[in-house]
């Protein structure tokens, strides 16, 4: 699964620090690795809680969602899907986390031989325990936002299948410039910890027809895993954020 080559690509695409704390790794699954992690995410889509739309404060998602682990919702985690069917939200797979941390480590791989600031959070792989898993049908996108809800400083982990993407990173201070925009494509992982924790990031449009055709996926699937930082056991309803 730690390619670092893709059998497509005649120039491989190299490892990116695209702002401090924060590594683009191009084709970092192999195709069988991302056959595994899509077939993996049609059976968390299914009900119970599974794939659903989302009402935030600023209207309806165009991109439908599920968790694992914990469930996300605006602003906060949770055990069930309190705003889906309210099923119990579905485990988070142990072998997810120990991919995550092998991406953290090929990031601070990446950034330690640019001489640059890694993603930091040296986290152990058994720490990742929640997963956000995002699906864009064709003009589906994701407006600036920081990942707040956690209560980890532990680096965020996306993996990409299916359609490319224009992933904008940008900054801690606000959803305006300065930002960058990296196409993030099927087999990509993309890393931001350290001081890139909290910067502000989206995805302004996603790339139709461009995936990779053996997957056999319409549409475009990431992945974020994270570290929640959060012992729902004793707070039953969720932990506020500021979203
Ligand atoms: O789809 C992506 O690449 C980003 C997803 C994201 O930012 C999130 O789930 O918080
Ligand atoms: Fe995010």
């Amino acid at each position: 699964m730690d390619g670092g080559h893709h059998d497509e690509e005649l120039f491989p695409r190299e490892p990116a620090l695209v702002a401090p704390g924060a590594v683009h790794l191009p084709a970092h699954l192999d195709p069988a690795s991302q056959a595994e992690l899509l077939s993996a995410c049609r059976g968390w889509a299914l009900p119970p809680a599974g794939l659903r739309t989302v009402r935030t404060r600023g209207g309806v998602m165009s991109v439908r969602q599920v968790g694992l682990g914990l469930h996300w919702y605006p602003y906060a985690y949770a055990r069930t899907a309190v705003d889906g069917d309210g099923a119990p939200v579905k485990p988070f797979p142990g072998w997810l986390g120990e991919w995550a941390h092998a991406a953290v480590l090929a990031a601070a791989r990446a950034a330690a031989d640019a001489a640059a600031p890694g993603p930091g959070g040296a986290t152990a792989s058994g720490a990742y325990d929640v997963a956000l898993v995002n699906f864009y049908a064709e003009g589906a996108r994701m407006g600036m936002h920081r990942d707040m809800e956690e209560r980890s400083p532990a680096p965020v982990v996306s993996f990409s299948l299916g359609d490319a993407c224009v992933f904008r990173f940008g900054n801690t201070e606000g959803r305006g410039r300065p930002w960058r925009d990296t196409e993030l494509r099927s087999g990509d992982a993309f890393v931001f910890g350290g001081p890139a924790r909290l910067a502000y990031h989206a995805v302004p449009r996603t790339l139709p027809g461009t995936g990779p055709g053996r997957l056999g996926l319409r549409g475009r699937v990431n992945v974020t895993v994270r570290v929640s930082g959060l012992d729902l056991a004793n707070e039953p309803g969720a932990a506020p954020g500021g979203r």
